[in-house]
This record gives C-alpha cells, structure tokens and sequence, in this order.
C-alpha cells in the first residue's frame, strides 16, 4: 500500500470511530492545493538540468499550512500529498495553530554541489513564492534539507515580499531561526519515548535501542536517548549499519559521522547488513529515517516490544495489524515526531513577536506540549477502545473537523 493509501486509511477509521458525515469526511481528505512546478537550473559544467518541485497544502482550517520540504530522489506526488496530510493531523495532535503542508523536489542532494543546490531552491522558492507566506503556508526543513535550504528560501522570498523571517522555520540561529529547533524533533521523541515508558512502569535508563537513520532526527535522539541512559545497540544510515550489543559510544559515533559523512567505518561497533537493522534485537525500535521501511516483510521478525515512529509513517497499514496481534506497542509518527513542527510554532511566535527564547524556555514548553499530547492521545484511546495510532488520528480529526465546521461553507 503506498504512502498515501496507507495515510486515507487511517484517516478514513478514524472518521468513522468519529461518525463523521461523509460530506465532511471527503472535505477533510482532498488537499486545499497541490502545486508542481518545473525548476531548471544551470549546473556547474554549464549544461542544464530539470527537476520537478511539488506543494502540497493540504488543509488550513486551523491556521496557517506548515510543513517541511525534503530533497530526496524518490520525492513523488502520491508521498508529498500524504506527507502534507499528515502534517495536518500532525500539528492538530500537537494542538498548535497551523494546518499542514509538505514539499519536496525529486533529486539526490548528495549528488548536487553547494551552489547547485541553492540555484534549485531559489528556483524552487521563485515558483511557489505568491504561494507560501507567514500567514498561509510556512516551510521548514525535512529529508535532505537544513537551515542553510531555509536561509536560501528566506532570501530569495524576501526579495519579492520585504524581509519575511517567518516565511520558513528551522533556519539558522543568525537568521532569526530558534534555540533548540535543530535538536526538537529528536528531543521530542526523548519526551515521547519517556511518556510511552513510564505508562509502561519503564524508564530510558538500561533499555536498549535501534536507531534507523543518522541525520538530523536520528543522531539527535540517539544523543538524547544515551544521554538519559538509554543503551543505543545498532544505528544504520544511507551508508551502512554499525552494532555493539554493550551500547555504542554516541558521541565517537557522531564525530565519525561528521567527518566521514556517514556511519560506515566506525571503529566503536561491527559492521551489520543494513537490510536487518529494523528485526536487530532490542527493546525500543526507532525508525528515523525513510517512510513504509516497516512492512508485511519484516513485521513477523521484529524484535522490539515499542516502535517508536521519528520517521513519517515508517509503518505500513499490514504491518500496523501483524504488530498489533503481537502485542507490539506503536508510538505513531503524527505524535511521536511532533517536536520539530511544534518548535518551529515556537521559532515563528518569536518572528512574529520579534523576541528571542532561550533554549531552556524552548526545551521546557517542548516538554510540557509533548506531555499534553502524549495524555490527549491516551484520553482518545479510553474514549473510542482504539490503539495509539488511532487515538491520535480521531484526536486530530476531531479538532480540524471542529474548526472546520465552526468556519462553515458560506461564499
Ligand atoms: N527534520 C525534522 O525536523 C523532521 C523530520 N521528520 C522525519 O524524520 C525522518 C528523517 O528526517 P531527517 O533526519 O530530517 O533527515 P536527514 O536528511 O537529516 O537524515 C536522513 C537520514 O536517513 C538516512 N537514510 C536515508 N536513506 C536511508 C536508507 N535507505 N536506509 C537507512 N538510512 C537511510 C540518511 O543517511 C540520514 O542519516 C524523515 O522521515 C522525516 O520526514 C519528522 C519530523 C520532523
Ligand atoms: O517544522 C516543521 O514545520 C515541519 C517539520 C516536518 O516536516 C515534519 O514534522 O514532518
């Protein structure tokens, strides 16, 4: 089932634990807009290449569309559309004012030099600059991007509208960005993780970690994870997977993945097929990287007692019920990684309020939203006898499909 079928799905049983009417339930599904746009750059030999952007807005009932932008080669129209729906429930579970969006143009950034890629995205942010604005749709960064992909959209949008610094969030700290952005989404799912455990009787503290993926998400959750204790077994990347059954040492790791770009060739672990990372032994899995990577292929041979999901939607519908039969325990995504989008609410409010937090105001509201969503979803999963997956869908599609009512239909 692909991205986007996967994401209707769960939609779809939500709005019928609900009893949404169905007039509602198709408003909520189709996207407010769906934007491609074809982005020709000069390369640095001089020859030209085309790439494909996409927007997807899906729905702004509770404010302004927000999501990020990925560079990645298998960016598709199916995937972005699922990943802005997903933005929609996701900033509703976190209960901050905005609806959702997500973009992405197909390309390998590795493959790009520096001055490659910011011609890409500033021909990117010319196409969908009368678009995206502080008050209708703010990107921020996603697979393959960063705060300097945001500093280039801010600049060249800035161009056509006036300094705007909250056109995008996650940028870097001197451009207006916030303390604490670039580490939110991975202490996020510390908070997640803390909250699922402790309803569990179980704390970080001596439990063992996998960890799929090692950029920004997954190296700062491994981080934040053994920093608390937790024992971080194996890591894989895009170039390889590395294991010690005594915990690796994150900090070498993360200097060896700085300076070799990727984990292979760590000294601190044995070398494993990347392919077994996801059914390694160990108590928590923490997918952080791809989507759909958890699958009817590997459901059965998972080890971990809790997945929890820092990627988006690294479980595929098949999965989720082979999981569930096992008594598997699944954080999901729309919870689970909601730091990043609810720190750069944080980044924005800052913009707007032009007054910068410091990182412990940042850290501590961080904490005390990811624990308010943590006990919201629970509250949904007594209410309709649901899993936590379900329990965070109806919870967003309550609120969005609140607002939108309120608004109502009339010209
Ligand atoms: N950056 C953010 O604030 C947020 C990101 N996410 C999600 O978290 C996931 C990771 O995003 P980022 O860390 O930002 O991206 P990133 O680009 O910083 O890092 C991606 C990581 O995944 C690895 N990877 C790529 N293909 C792989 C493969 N086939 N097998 C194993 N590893 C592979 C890369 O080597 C890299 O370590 C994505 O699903 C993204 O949508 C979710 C919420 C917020
Ligand atoms: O920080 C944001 O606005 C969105 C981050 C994002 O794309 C996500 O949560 O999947």
């Amino acid at each position: 089932m692909n991205a986007l079928a996967a994401t209707n799905r769960n939609f779809r049983l939500a709005s019928r634990l609900l009893g949404l009417d169905s007039k509602l339930e198709k408003s909520l599904l189709i996207p407010f807009r769906e934007i491609k746009v074809e982005c020709t750059i000069p390369k640095d030999d001089g020859t030209l290449a085309t790439y494909v952007g996409f927007r997807v807005q899906h729905d702004n009932a509770r404010g302004p569309m927000k999501g990020g932008i990925r560079y990645h080669p298998e960016v598709e129209p199916d995937e972005v559309n699922a990943l802005a729906q997903l933005m929609t429930w996701k900033t509703a579970v976190a209960n901050i004012p905005y609806g959702g969006a997500k973009g992405g143009i197909g390309c390998d950034p590795a493959e790009l030099s520096v001055s490659e890629l910011e011609r890409l995205t500033r021909v990117f942010t010319q196409k969908i600059h009368d678009l995206i604005g502080v008050q209708t749709d703010v990107p921020a960064p996603d697979m393959g991007t960063g705060p300097q992909t945001m500093a280039w959209i801010l600049d060249e949008y800035s161009k056509f509208h006036g300094h705007s610094p909250a056109v995008v969030t996650g940028k870097p700290i001197d451009l207006g960005g916030s303390l604490g952005r670039d580490a939110a989404t991975g202490r996020g799912v510390l908070f997640a993780t803390e909250a699922l455990l402790k309803e569990h009787g179980k704390s970080v503290s001596g439990q063992r970690f996998v960890i799929q993926g090692f950029g920004n998400v997954g190296s700062w959750a491994a981080q934040l994870i053994s920093e608390k204790g937790g024992i971080v077994v194996a890591v894989s990347d895009i170039t390889g997977a590395i294991k010690n059954g005594n915990g690796l040492d994150i900090p070498s790791l993360l200097k060896h993945s700085r300076e070799h770009r990727g984990v292979k060739g760590f000294h601190g672990g044995d070398p494993i097929d990347p392919k077994s990372i996801l059914v390694e032994d160990c108590d928590v899995l923490v997918p952080a990287a791809l989507g759909g990577v958890i699958n009817r292929e590997n459901a059965n041979e998972i080890k971990a007692k809790f997945i929890v999901e820092a990627a988006n939607h690294p479980t595929d519908p098949e999965a989720d019920e082979i999981l569930k039969k096992r008594g598997v325990v699944i954080l999901p995504d729309i919870f689970a990684n909601s730091g990043g989008v609810t720190v750069s609410y944080f980044e924005w409010v800052q913009n707007i309020q032009g007054f910068m937090w410091d990182e412990e105001k940042v850290n501590n509201e961080l904490r005390t939203y990811m624990t308010k969503g943590f006990k919201d979803v629970k509250d949904m999963c007594k209410t309709h006898n649901c899993d936590l997956r379900m329990g965070a869908f109806t919870l967003a599609v309550n609120r969005v499909a609140r607002a939108t009512i309120l608004r109502g239909w009339e010209a």
